[in-house]
């Protein structure tokens, strides 16, 4: 078994002049027996702090860490069953790949060597580098480097995987083809595993769960699907996709949601969840407004011009500018859109942009948290990428 549970977990850091810097802030959350949880978040939101306290490299201020239910707060590094693999790789330069991969063992073990030796070779296997076992790290590319820390970690079979952007030292194609196999490995060893990254389509495509930090603080943790759909605020709603979700600052008149002349009507049903809520953040994903040239003919539809294509390839990023009829420039509101690339878009186009209710976010304006979601339910039945 081994569940790690992070119980209202802090790390605060003293400087030398007195100042305290609250990097994680009572972080709790349940990471299952062979889960895939990644971390995520941006730089200096306390991702690699906590991933250090689970490994014993850094002392907790607050909480409690257990591994297996047993408490870890006061254990050694080395006697947590953890195995960390960081961004750097941290290799052992005057040793063979055979070398670092065996080291651990050897040192921490009364292993047998012929036990090493199977390991080692199964690890390296795994890994496809059985016939680098012979090289010194100087030798190898970074994606082998990469492998070997990763067999390296394998070799020990422990309970739990911490990984530290493990992944951003490749480049975009051995990146995206590390993450496959990085996912097979794991699930294939049903190790517990905790991954840390600021990359969103990492945490996205990796993950069975991921955790979303701010500020030293969790924000959510969810599926990815759930942090898509369903964010629990507007940070996870802006952090989570890419392009970025599209804001709005609404204010509710009747059943209208204004931006001086942008109006948007909505049913009596979202009336309700926004409740006695008088300002909000409307927010929509690129891919949910869909763009014609058949002029506005519904309540939900907006006559614009196309700003700028930026094409992706079998999609283009659309970019628009809402004219809410305030300040020029200041007050107006830039899209983002997500239409197929057989779509025919042209900068300075006159286009409608329909904006449907049922996709729509709503964010109450002054603590961010969120009012109204698109559900999961009605991503299926609108058939929509997901
Ligand atoms: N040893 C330290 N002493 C003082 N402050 C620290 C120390 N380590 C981290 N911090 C601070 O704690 C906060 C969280 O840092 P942490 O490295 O955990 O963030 P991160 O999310 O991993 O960032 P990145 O993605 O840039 O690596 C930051 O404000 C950082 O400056």
């Amino acid at each position: 078994m081994a569940e790690l549970t992070l119980d209202n977990v802090s790390k605060v850091f003293v400087e030398d002049d007195g100042n305290h810097i609250v990097a994680v802030d009572d972080v709790s959350v349940d990471i299952r027996d062979g889960e895939f949880l990644v971390l995520v978040g941006p730089s200096g939101c306390g991702k690699s702090t906590t991933l250090r306290m689970i490994a014993g490299l850094e002392t907790i201020t607050d909480g409690e860490i257990r591994l297996g239910g047993e408490v870890m707060n006061d254990k050694e590094p080395k006697e947590r069953d953890i195995a960390m693999v960081f961004q750097s790789y941290a290799l052992y330069p005057h040793m063979t790949v055979r070398e670092n991969m065996a080291f651990g063992l050897e040192e921490s073990t009364s292993m047998g060597d012929d036990e090493i030796d199977e390991r080692v070779s199964s690890a390296a296997e795994m890994m496809g580098i059985e016939e680098l076992l012979g090289r010194k790290p100087r030798e190898l590319s970074g994606g082998q480097q990469q492998r070997v820390a990763l067999g390296r970690a394998i070799v020990r079979d422990p309970a739990v995987f911490l990984m530290d952007e493990p992944l951003s030292n490749l480049d975009a194609k051995l990146r995206s083809k590390m993450r496959t196999e990085l996912q097979r490995i794991q699930e294939d060893l049903g190790v517990t595993t905790v991954y840390v990254t600021h990359d969103q389509t990492e945490a996205m495509t990796m993950s069975d769960r991921i955790a979303v930090l701010d500020d030293g603080r969790l924000q959510q943790a969810g599926t990815p699907l759930e942090c898509y759909h369903e964010p629990a605020n507007e940070f996870v709603a802006g952090f989570i996709g890419d392009p970025s979700m599209n804001f709005f600052d609404v204010e509710v008149q009747g059943n209208q949601l204004r931006a001086a002349d942008f109006t948007y009507p909505v049913s009596d049903e979202t009336l309700q969840e926004i409740g006695d809520r008088t300002t909000l953040e409307l927010g929509i994903r690129p891919e949910d407004v869909t763009l014609s040239t058949d002029g506005a003919t519904g309540e939900h539809d907006f006559e614009t011009v196309v700003d700028v294509v930026e094409p992706m390839g079998d999609e283009n990023n659309v970019y628009l500018t809402f004219d809410t009829g305030g300040e020029p420039d200041e007050d107006d509101e830039t899209f983002v859109v997500t239409v197929g690339g057989m779509q025919q878009v042209e900068a300075g186009q006159p286009v409608t942009a329909h904006i449907p209710e049922e996709a729509v976010h709503l964010f109450d304006a002054k603590s961010g948290e969120s009012v109204k979601n698109r559900s999961l339910e009605q991503v299926e039945t609108l058939g929509k990428r997901v």
